[in-house]
């Protein structure tokens, strides 16, 4: 067996250590003398300062400052940082960088270094992007290198992979927050006639390859779509599958927030391209004893298009509302409005394609008694029917004898709270029977299931899904 000299390991370690010990302090100090060189050569140069700041003088956004901002994050000297802000991403998992306010980062292009830094500008705090550019460097490179961030932002928003927004209007006020766009909707999970479903991808994709012909017409590169139907029978699941087809942000305007037609113009004017701007339930705004500010001239114009024309294009507009009989034809008019989508309750066939969706099965033997209720006029939302599948996912026959049950009470335009409550609550109820006041019956399920609004047109016979394109 080898015998160690204690003493030479107590030299050999000291030595490990010490030389350790120098690698580091070396590294800080070719790190901190680097720094310093630095300074000290920026002493023999003259440097110009540019600005970009976050809002114009009419407090408008300003369009560079999120190029800039895409382009900063995407570079990757922003991990070499002093320091770094960390914030969770897109999804749950995802740990991405944020430039923190007065973090310097660098950039290098033709040859020439070129330094950005965040500044938060008293007396509102508004942030604005600072670059750094040596004089010398000004007039050969700063035209080209503007155009290049240009470029890197675009091919960024342009990315198909790239995370979605949704952007809501403040309180109040004529700013928007946005968070990550997650709603898992797609035209797959939507229950709708096939034929409808796949017209509207195809109209969608036209629009998507028709600048060209959008510029030729003269016209601002735009589509809207108006979603009319009854509550629960998936308009904002629809906007948000639309969203997630075409990969655009969503601007959600609330109009009782906003404080006038000023204030929804300058909204509007801070929206960006690729983005669908939705205005649910504007019949309800549109009505004369609407408590909201914007007028309908303040909405007709927004619909006109001249607004959205003025700040950037490839634009998708969603309004949607329950009952369109009230609204006046002018404003839904051709030009305005360029798709008229109806949703209807549910027929046999979204039935067919919920029990798919919600209950993984695509046959079974209660399908042909749900079909002969279908045909004697019964109707559910496919909120409700949905609710009443998830409730009994467990056990499809369950499901479906649940939602026959419901089916039966609502045979003649009213539903039994009691009997959905109980099959919502897993009980096997047979036999329906529906007493008392039917409305009051009705208002019990719409606060059951989080439905406030009047379903109009429930009573109408049914009708499958409308596809009234006008132009
Ligand atoms: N056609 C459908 N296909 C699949 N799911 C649907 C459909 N309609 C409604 N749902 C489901 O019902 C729920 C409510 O739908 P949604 O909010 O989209 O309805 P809505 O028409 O916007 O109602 P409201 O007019 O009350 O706003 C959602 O969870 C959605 O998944
Ligand atoms: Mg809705």
């Amino acid at each position: 067996m080898t015998r160690y000299n204690p003493m030479l390991l107590v030299i050999l370690s000291l030595v490990v250590g010490f030389t350790i010990r120098w690698l580091l302090f070396k590294a800080g100090l070719i790190y901190t003398i680097r720094k310093r060189l630095r300074g000290v050569l920026d002493w023999f140069h003259t440097y110009q300062f540019l600005r970009v700041p976050e809002f114009n003088e009419t407090m408008q956004q300003n369009q560079l400052y999120y190029k800039v901002s895409l382009y900063l994050h995407s570079l990757p000297s922003l991990e070499d940082a002093d320091y770094t802000n960390l914030i969770t991403g897109h999804h749950q998992n995802d740990i991405v960088l944020r430039l923190d306010t007065n973090q310097t980062i660098q950039d290098r292009f033709l040859g020439a270094t070129l330094f950005w830094f965040n500044q938060k500008t008293e007396p509102n705090r508004t942030s604005s992007f600072v670059l750094k550019i040596k004089k010398a460097d000004k007039h050969r490179i700063l035209s080209h290198y503007l155009h290049h961030v240009s470029t890197v932002a675009d091919e960024i928003q342009n990315q198909s992979n790239r995370h979605l927004r949704l952007f809501m209007n403040t309180a109040g006020g004529t700013r928007w927050r946005s968070v990550p766009f997650t709603h898992p909707a797609t035209f797959e999970t939507m229950a709708m006639e096939k034929d409808l479903k796949n017209k509207i991808k195809m109209d969608l994709e036209s629009f998507l390859k028709a600048k060209q012909y959008y510029r030729k017409l003269g016209r601002a590169w735009k589509r809207s779509f108006l979603l009319y139907g009854p509550s629960g029978t998936g308009k904002s699941s629809f906007i948000a599958a639309m969203a997630n087809f075409l990969r655009y942000d969503v601007y959600d305007v609330d109009l009782s927030e906003i404080r006038g037609d000023w204030d929804l113009k300058s909204l509007l004017t801070e929206t960006t391209p690729k983005s669908i701007v939705v205005v649910e339930d504007l019949d309800r705004f549109l009505e004369p004893e609407s408590q909201s500010a914007v007028t309908s001239s303040g909405i007709q114009r927004f619909m006109d298009g001249i607004l959205s024309a003025c700040c950037g294009e490839e634009r998708v507009m969603v309004f949607t509302m329950n009952n369109k009989e009230y609204v006046h034809p002018n404003l839904l008019r051709p030009g305005r409005v360029d798709v008229h989508i109806h949703f209807s309750v549910c027929d046999f066939s979204a039935f067919k394609s919920l029990a798919s969706n919600y209950l993984g099965v695509k046959e079974h033997k209660l399908f042909p008694q749900v079909e002969e209720i279908f045909r004697h006029g019964a109707s559910l939302s496919p909120a409700e029917i949905g609710e009443l599948m998830i409730a009994n996912r467990n056990s499809p026959s369950r499901a479906i004898k649940s939602v026959i049950g419901a089916l039966q009470s609502d045979g003649d335009g009213r539903m039994c709270s009691d009997v959905i409550r109980r099959r919502l609550e897993g009980d096997d109820v047979d036999e329906v029977s529906c007493g008392g006041d039917g409305f009051s019956t009705v208002k019990d399920i719409r606060k059951f299931y989080g439905f406030f609004k009047l379903r109009n047109a429930r009573r109408t016979t049914q009708q499958s899904n409308s596809f009234a394109r006008h132009r």
